[in-house]
């Protein structure tokens, strides 16, 4: 396995936080594997996601690395790195079209002309399963569903072809079938264009659908991680066992393949 990435005792403070919203978190990211990240709210998820992919904001104190071996210093964010965030509707630029939006990354970072990149962003829109991507094309974000929006945002996220690929909390605004059907659809194109999947959730379920590894958030500080088997099966971790049962009634189905854990 090749190392993407290695955290070294990442350490985030907003301004005027009392306490760190990331508290010394050491882990490594392999290449091509999906990496679940799981707590409550407030754990730091987010504050993690947001740091691996250089987005945080102005004025946040850092402490330790984040080293990327094969870039320097870092992945490029919309080039080398995908990014879909929780809300469509916020990541979305209300007065672009769905063509100018997806068409945008291409065309910045591929070298292709505008004509070029609506032809890729046509091609990406009926990756992502939309109906009658042409006349998409010329839609605006308003005209379309919740989850219409999101499989939008996901085109727009890997329109530059990037490798790795940062979901936070991507389903957690939409109904259940639809979450299913963009877990489905996140589960495709990460294997298909063999892309690195970080997964930021709160949902044990959905982690262990889709990753190879979860990661384990509590107080802005990694509690356990390892593969889901382990994680789901043999939880080390109050958070893990608290984060497990909140799955286990008698409607849930097992997590995992062979029974519940
Ligand atoms: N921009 C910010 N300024 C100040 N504090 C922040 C900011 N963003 C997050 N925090 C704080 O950092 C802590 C971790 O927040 P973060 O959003 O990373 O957690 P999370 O696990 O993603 O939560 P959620 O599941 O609710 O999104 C929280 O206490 C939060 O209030």
């Amino acid at each position: 396995m090749t190392v993407l990435c290695d955290i070294r005792q990442l350490a985030i403070r907003y301004p005027h936080a009392k306490a760190p919203s990331l508290d010394h978190v050491s882990l490594t990211l392999q290449a091509g594997e999906r990496l679940a990240v799981i707590g409550e709210s407030g754990s730091g998820k987010s504050t993690f996601a947001r740091a691996l992919a250089g987005l945080l904001p102005p004025g946040v104190t850092v402490s330790g690395e984040i080293v990327w071996p094969s870039f320097a210093p870092a992945p490029l964010p919309g080039r080398d790195l995908g990014f879909v965030f929780q809300d469509p509707g916020a990541s979305l630029n209300p007065v672009l079209t769905i063509g100018e939006q997806v068409a945008e990354g291409a065309k910045r970072h591929l070298g292709l002309n505008w004509k070029q990149a609506f032809v890729r962003a046509a091609d990406l829109l009926e990756r992502v399963r939309l109906p009658e991507p042409e006349r998409l094309l010329r839609a605006f974000p308003h005209q379309l569903s919740g989850g219409q929006r999101q499989r939008v945002a996901i085109a727009a996220a890997v329109a530059a072809r990037p490798s790795i690929l940062v979901a936070d909390e991507v389903t957690s605004a939409l109904d259940q079938a639809v979450q299913a059907e963009i877990v489905a659809l996140l589960d495709d194109l990460v294997r298909e264009e063999a892309m690195t999947l970080v997964f930021i959730t709160h949902d044990m379920a959905l982690a262990s659908t889709l990753a190879d590894r979860i990661a384990v958030f509590a107080a802005g500080r990694l509690q356990e991680i390892g593969p889901v088997r382990q994680v789901v099966g043999h939880p080390q971790s109050v958070a893990a066992k608290t984060l497990l049962e909140a799955h286990i009634d008698l409607e849930t189905p097992s997590l995992v393949v062979g029974g519940r854990p």
